[in-house]
């Protein structure tokens, strides 16, 4: 998913092309997916932005669930899909792997980290709950399905769709079984320019 315009990173360019360590983000992940032996590989791609070589582009939409729509119905097969942010270029190629590995028992699965920080509700500045964390996961991406049960998931009402951060939460409101892979907090999006000179420092020191 490289659709996106990266608002809050707010760049000259749409945030997926942004250069991290001598290039674009998106070539990490790509190279991470290659290195996984993904076998193709469809980009969700922003107005201005081009496929890297060897990769099929497709535009992406207004909503990543849209964008993911777009690459879906780009694929070719009906084989398992993983889905990947391009804002996430520390991913291994191993954590590809092993969400589709997962898959075995679950319609999806999902690389999550846990959850370090206590997490507090607020109506306001008024803390209403306070949640245990041991049962709670930061998503990430990458996440693999059943081909199936991502289209089926994405048959739904335009205004679900909007709201969906991940698309997994789509297979959850769907019924279906969806499975956690413990990742590293290293998978981290790159959301704000903080984020980015992080991203920059250790993609360098690889
Ligand atoms: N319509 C969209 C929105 C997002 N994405 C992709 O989904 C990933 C995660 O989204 P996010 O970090 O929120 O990216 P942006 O939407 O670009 O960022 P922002 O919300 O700051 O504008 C990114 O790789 C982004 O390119 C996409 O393909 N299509
Ligand atoms: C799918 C995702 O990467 C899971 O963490 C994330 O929700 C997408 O990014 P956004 O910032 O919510 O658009």
């Amino acid at each position: 998913m490289a659709a996106g315009s990266g608002s809050r990173l707010g760049a000259a360019i749409p945030k997926a092309f942004v250069p991290v360590a001598g290039r674009p983000m998106i070539e990490w992940s790509v190279d991470a997916l290659r290195a996984a032996g993904i076998e193709e590989i469809v980009v969700a791609l922003p107005e201005s932005g081009a496929a890297p070589a060897g990769c099929l582009g497709v535009r992406g939409g207004a909503t990543r669930s849209e964008s993911v729509r777009a690459a879906l119905d780009a694929a070719s097969g009906d084989g398992d899909v993983v889905v990947h942010d391009a804002a996430r270029p520390l991913v291994e190629p191993s954590l590809f792997v092993e969400v589709v590995e997962a898959l075995s028992a679950a319609d999806c699965a999902i690389a999550a980290a846990r959850v370090t920080d206590t997490i507090k509700e607020a109506d306001g500045d008024v803390v209403v709950a306070t949640y245990d964390r041991s049962r709670l996961w930061a998503v990430q991406t990458p996440q693999a399905f059943r081909r199936a049960a991502l289209e089926a998931a994405l048959n739904v009402d335009a205004s679900v769709l909007a709201t969906a951060t991940d698309d997994a939460s789509l297979v959850e409101r769907a019924g279906g079984t969806v499975r956690v892979v413990e990742a590293s907090p290293a998978n981290f999006k790159v959301t704000t320019p903080h984020d980015l000179r992080i991203a920059e420092l250790l993609l360098r020191a690889r």
